[in-house]
C-alpha cells in the first residue's frame, strides 16, 4: 500500500502548511462515496426494481417475491423436492414465475407444446445451464451429461448402439449374478434371526443402492465392484466419498467462477493436505482423493479394454459390456475412415463417471421408492406376486422377454416412476429471446424442467393423480401425450440413454424380491421422505421388515 494513500486516507500529512491534500482528501471521498452509491444501486435494482417494477417476466404469475435477498429459495430448499413447484402450479397456472435468490428468475412451463419446444425441436437453444454441467461434470464426469449441441450429438450418435435392445436382452443374465446374491444375503440375515418369521429390518435404500452399483459395472464396464460382499472395494468406496459432501454447500462453492476448473484440476489433487486445514473445505479433500482414484480406476478399465483383441465370436458375446462395446465400435470407425468423428480416450473415461452417477443411484431410489409403495399397499404387492410368482417357479432367471411381459409388473414400475421420479426435476437456459406459451422468455433465463409436477398434474391424470394406482396404466387417460405426460426419463435429444436398461434392470430386481420376500413399513405410521438433492434418495435410507414369502426348509 502506498504512503501517499494511507496519508490520504487517514489524514496524516507530513506537511501541514500545504493544503493540496485537503483537496486529495475530498476527491478520494467522492470517490468512495460515488462507488458505494453505485453498488448500492447495482443491489437495490437486483433485488428491487428489476423484479417489482423492470423484468419483462413481471406480469407472470407466480409466488411473492419473498425476501429481497433469498427470493423463494428456502421454500425450495426446505420443502419436499417439487412439492412447492407443484403447488404453485396448482395456483398459479401452466406458466409460472419463480424468484430465486439474489432476484434470480425462473420460469415454469407445463404444457406439452411449450415442453416440446424447449426439450424437442430448439433443444440446442435450451442446453443444461453452466452451473448445472459444472456440478455434473465434478460428480458425473464430463461425459454425455455435460456435453452440449453438436458434439452432443455425435457423442450420443456413437453410444445409442450399444444401448439397443439387442445388446440389453444379452445383458439380462449379468443383472441376476447380483440380484441371487442380495435375495441370499436378505436369506439368510432373515434365517438368523431369532424369530424369522417375523423377518427383519433392512434399510432398503443401502441394498438397493449396492446392488444397481455391482449391475451398472458389470454391465456398463464389465468390472465387478462386488459391493454387496465387499463394501471396502475400491471403486465403490470412492464414489461413496465422491457423492457424500454437503450438497448445497458443494453447489455454493461451484458456483464461484473458477472453482469448478480449479477442482477438476491436477493441481487441486496434489495440493488438497491444504483443504484440510479449513473446516468448511476438509469435504473437498476427500473428494478431491476419491476424483483422482476413479480417474485412475477408469483409466485402468479403459487401458484393459483398448488392449483387448476379443475376435472370436464367443469372446464377443462374452464381453457386451457398455464400455466393451464402445471401444471395439470406435476400432472399427477408425480402421474403416480415418476421417470419422470418434471418442477421446478422456471422453471414454469420462463415461465410466458418468454411467456411474447416471445409472446408479437414480435407480436405487427408483427400486427403494417403489418398494415403499409395495410396503404401504399389501394389495398390490399380492397382486404382483400372484403375476410373478408361475413365471419363477419355471426359471428363477427370467431373461429381458418374459420380464417384458409381465404386464402388472410394468404397471407398478411405471406408476411408482411416475409418482416419485428418481429424478424430480431438472433446468435448462434460454440461449435466445424466444416466445413460449404465450410469454417473452428473456435470453440467459433459467426454466425449470418441473418433472414431478408433469408426472402428477391433475389435468392430465385427473382427481388421482398424487395416489399410487398402478391399475391406471391399463386404461390411459384420454389427454395423456406419450413424450410429455411422464418426464420421469426427460424427452428429446437429452432424454436418458439409459431408460430401457434401468426399466429391465428395476423389473429383474424387482421380481426376484417379490418373488421371496413380503415387504412391509418398518413401524407403524412411518414416513418416508426424500433427500433434497439432486436424485429423490431416502432421507433415513428407507428401513423396510422384509419376510420371507415362504419358510426355508430349514425352519
Ligand atoms: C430409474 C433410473 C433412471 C432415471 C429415472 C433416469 C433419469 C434421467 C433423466 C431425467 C435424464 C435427463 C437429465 C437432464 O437432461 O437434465 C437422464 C439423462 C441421462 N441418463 Fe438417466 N436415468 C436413469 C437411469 C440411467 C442409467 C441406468 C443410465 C446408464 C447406465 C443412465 C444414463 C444417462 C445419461 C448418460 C444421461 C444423459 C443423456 C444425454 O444428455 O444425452 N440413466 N436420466
Amino acid at each position: 500500500m502506498s504512503p501517499t494513500f494511507l496519508t490520504n486516507v487517514f489524514n496524516l500529512n507530513p506537511n501541514p502548511g500545504d493544503v493540496s491534500h485537503v483537496a486529495d482528501h475530498r476527491v478520494l471521498l467522492y470517490v468512495l462515496i460515488s462507488s458505494g452509491a453505485i453498488v448500492t444501486y447495482l443491489i437495490v435494482h437486483r433485488l428491487i426494481f428489476y423484479p417489482y417494477f423492470l423484468s419483462p417476466l413481471r406480469s407472470i404469475p407466480g409466488p411473492p417475491l419473498g425476501n429481497p435477498i433469498l427470493g423463494q429459495f428456502r421454500t425450495i430448499i426446505e420443502g419436499e423436492a417439487g412439492i412447492p413447484q407443484r403447488q404453485w402450479v396448482k395456483r398459479y397456472g401452466s406458466v409460472v414465475r419463480v424468484v430465486g435468490p439474489i432476484g434470480i428468475e425462473r420460469l415454469i412451463f407445463t404444457k406439452p407444446e411449450a415442453l416440446h419446444k424447449i426439450l424437442v425441436s430448439d433443444w440446442v437453444e435450451y442446453p443444461r445451464p453452466g452451473f448445472m454441467r459444472d456440478i455434473l461434470g465434478l460428480t458425473a464426469g464430463y461425459g454425455l451429461l455435460t456435453v452440449t449441441g453438436n458434439e452432443h450429438r455425435q457423442m450420443r450418435k456413437a453410444m445409442n448402439p450399444a444401448f439397443a435392445i439387442p445388446n440389453l436382452m444379452a445383458q439380462t443374465d449379468m443383472y441376476y449374478d447380483v440380484i441371487d446374491d442380495l435375495v441370499e444375503i436378505f436369506g439368510s440375515q432373515i434365517d438368523n434371526t431369532e424369530r424369522p418369521e417375523l423377518g427383519k429390518e433392512f434399510l432398503v435404500y443401502d441394498w438397493m443402492s449396492k446392488a444397481t452399483l455391482d449391475i451398472v459395472c458389470s454391465t456398463a464396464f464389465g468390472y465387478k465392484s462386488n459391493s454387496l460382499q465387499n463394501p471396502h472395494n475400491e471403486l465403490a468406496e470412492a464414489y461413496e466419498n465422491l457423492i457424500r459432501p454437503n450438497l448445497a454447500r458443494f453447489i455454493a462453492m461451484i458456483v464461484v467462477p473458477g472453482v469448478p476448473q480449479l477442482l477438476g484440476s491436477d493441481w487441486a489433487y496434489r495440493h488438497r493436505y491444504w483443504f484440510t486445514k479449513i473446516k468448511t473445505l476438509a469435504p473437498l479433500a476427500v473428494m478431491l482423493g476419491s476424483m483422482h482414484k476413479i480417474k485412475r480406476i477408469s483409466a485402468s478399465i479403459l487401458q484393459e479394454k483398448m488392449s483387448d483383441n476379443a475376435t472370436t465370436v464367443s469372446d464377443m458375446e462374452a464381453k457386451r459390456d457398455i464400455m466393451s462395446l464402445l471401444v471395439r465400435a470406435r476400432k472399427a470407425d477408425l480402421e474403416k475412415d480415418k476421417a470419422v468423428y470418434t471418442m477421446s480416450d478422456k471422453a471414454m473415461m469420462d463415461q465410466v463417471l458418468t454411467f456411474l452417477g447416471a445409472g446408479h443411484e437414480t435407480t436405487a431410489s427408483g427400486l427403494a421408492w417403489t418398494l415403499w409403495l409395495l410396503a404401504k399397499d399389501q394389495e398390490v404387492q399380492a397382486n404382483l406376486r400372484e403375476e410373478i410368482i408361475p413365471i419363477f417357479d419355471n426359471n428363477k432367471r427370467p431373461d429381458y422377454r418374459t420380464l417384458k411381459d409381465l404386464q402388472f409388473l410394468d404397471c407398478v414400475i411405471m406408476e411408482s416412476l411416475r409418482l416419485i421420479p428418481p429424478v424430480p426435476m431438472t433446468f435448462r437456459r434460454a440461449e435466445k429471446t424466444d416466445h413460449i406459451d404465450g410469454v417473452i422468455v428473456p435470453k440467459g433465463t433459467i426454466l425449470y424442467i418441473p418433472i414431478r409436477v408433469i408426472n402428477t398434474w391433475k389435468d392430465i391424470w385427473g382427481h388421482d393423480a398424487e395416489e399410487f394406482n398402478p391399475k391406471r396404466w391399463l386404461k390411459l387417460p384420454e389427454n395423456y401425450h406419450p413424450s410429455f405426460s411422464t418426464l420421469s426419463f426427460l424427452a428429446g435429444p437429452h432424454a436418458c440413454i439409459g431408460k430401457t436398461m434401468a426399466i429391465a434392470e428395476m423389473k429383474a430386481v424387482l421380481a426376484s424380491l417379490i418373488a421371496n420376500f413380503v415387504f412391509e413399513p418398518a413401524y407403524e405410521g412411518q414416513v418416508a421422505l426424500p433427500t433434497a438433492a439432486v436424485t429423490m434418495k431416502p432421507k433415513d435410507n428407507m428401513p423396510l421388515r422384509v419376510r420371507r414369502v415362504r419358510q426355508s426348509p430349514a425352519n
